[in-house]
């Protein structure tokens, strides 16, 4: 197992410390684990001049599997893009092809009342949003800050989605929806924009193939409601990428923080890249307080989805429910009840929970 370690920056590192910790717990001496670190995001920048440094992107390419943590600094937005530490997750992404990411929403029983809704609402919620990765307005030309026709500056960026992108994605989902509950519901704009309504027309075309998973179509403003709404009446959700960016952070309410949410980037074989949904927080990195549970669990999908291992994967789950009903909690999921833990201990926790 050769595993590029691309922990970035704020509590990117911290977390993704945790994460390693675990895995090494988990795995323990029953398989060969090689971990290359490098750096990434603006550690990449400070370290080689290079958001995405060339040796780390070999690592990565050479690698099986890619822990990564989060990229990004304060006051971001406003570095010319290729400077930009959120650039090199969405160049590392697009050179890789990882065209599939995998974000579960899963509510652990123990994190009913840190859910934003009601019991009855989120309890047993298992839902995964299908986000297409490589895309999009994300990666659509032209884009740009130029002057126009009457000299005024303007931002533009172009939504794009061929044929091919689309097929491929939307046959993950109902591939994906055959081993869960056969629901997929496509979310879309295609009351609006061309590039939806192409998306709708093949994903209706290619649910054809499966008359076994039954498919239904939002518009992304009604998905919204709808999933703080009933999220339990969805089981596969597949959309674009800029959709799919917004839908997921939102998911993270039901499940009581974005601290809990991992994800799967996966392209046609079976080489990932596995992170946290969250990012770099800045408003708490350093003080030992993020919530690592996000990580940890993404671990396990690599594990699941790069190495086969199902049983670990399981092992590393369970850990992580032993834990909650401990009463353990991080800042961000600690109420009534519950004992505030750091985010060390947390990782701590769960490799101890591993042995039991
Ligand atoms: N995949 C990534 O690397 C990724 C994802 C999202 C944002 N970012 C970058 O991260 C930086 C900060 O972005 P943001 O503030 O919009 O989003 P963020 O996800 O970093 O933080 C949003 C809020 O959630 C909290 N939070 C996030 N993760 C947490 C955790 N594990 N435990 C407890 N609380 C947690 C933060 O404290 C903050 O209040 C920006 O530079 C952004 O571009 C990177
Ligand atoms: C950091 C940023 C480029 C990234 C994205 O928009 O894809 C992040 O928000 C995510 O959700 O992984
Ligand atoms: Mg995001």
């Amino acid at each position: 197992m050769k595993i590029a370690v691309l922990a970035g920056d704020g509590i990117g590192r911290e977390v993704t410390a945790e994460a390693v910790k675990v895995l090494r717990a988990a795995v323990g001496r029953t398989r060969p684990m090689e971990l290359v670190e490098a750096p990434i995001g603006q550690a990449g920048v400070d370290l080689a001049g290079d958001p995405l440094p060339p040796a780390t992107l070999q690592a990565a390419r050479d690698a099986d599997a890619i822990l990564f943590g989060s990229v990004g600094i304060p006051g971001d937005e406003a570095i010319p893009y290729g400077m930009r530490p959120g650039a090199s997750l969405l160049r590392l992404r697009k050179d890789l092809d990882l065209f599939a990411n995998f974000r579960p929403a899963f509510l652990f029983p123990e994190l009913v009342a840190a859910s934003t809704l009601k019991r009855e609402v989120v309890e047993g919620l298992d839902l995964m949003i299908l986000r297409e990765l490589t895309g999009d307005l994300y990666f659509g030309e032209p884009r740009g800050i130029a002057p126009n026709a009457a000299g005024a500056m303007e931002g533009f960026n172009t939504m794009r989605y061929s044929e091919p992108e689309i097929e491929r994605i939307a046959h993950v989902a109902f591939r994906a929806a055959r081993g869960r509950r056969s629901k997929v519901c496509s979310v879309d704009k295609a009351n609006v924009l061309e590039t939806m309504q192409l998306w709708r027309t093949v994903v209706t075309r290619v649910g054809r193939e499966y008359p076994d998973v039954e498919l239904r179509h939002l518009f992304v403003d009604a998905a919204v409601m709808l999933l703080m709404k009933e999220p339990k009446s969805f089981d596969v959700m597949v959309m674009g990428n800029v959709f799919g960016d917004i839908l997921s952070d939102a998911a993270a309410m039901l499940t009581g923080s974005i601290g809990m949410l991992p994800s799967a980037s996966l392209g046609a074989g079976r080489k990932g890249l596995y992170e946290p949904v969250h990012g770099s927080a800045p408003d708490i990195a350093g003080r030992d307080i993020a919530n690592p549970l996000a990580a940890i669990l993404s671990a396990a999908m690599m594990l699941r989805h790069s190495f086969d291992d199902e049983a670990t994967a399981a092992r590393i789950h369970g850990a992580v429910g032993r834990v909650l009903r401990e009463g353990l909690r991080t800042a961000d999921i600690h109420g009534p009840g519950t004992t505030q833990v750091g985010t060390r201990t947390m990782g701590d926790a769960v490799v101890e929970a591993l042995k039991t």
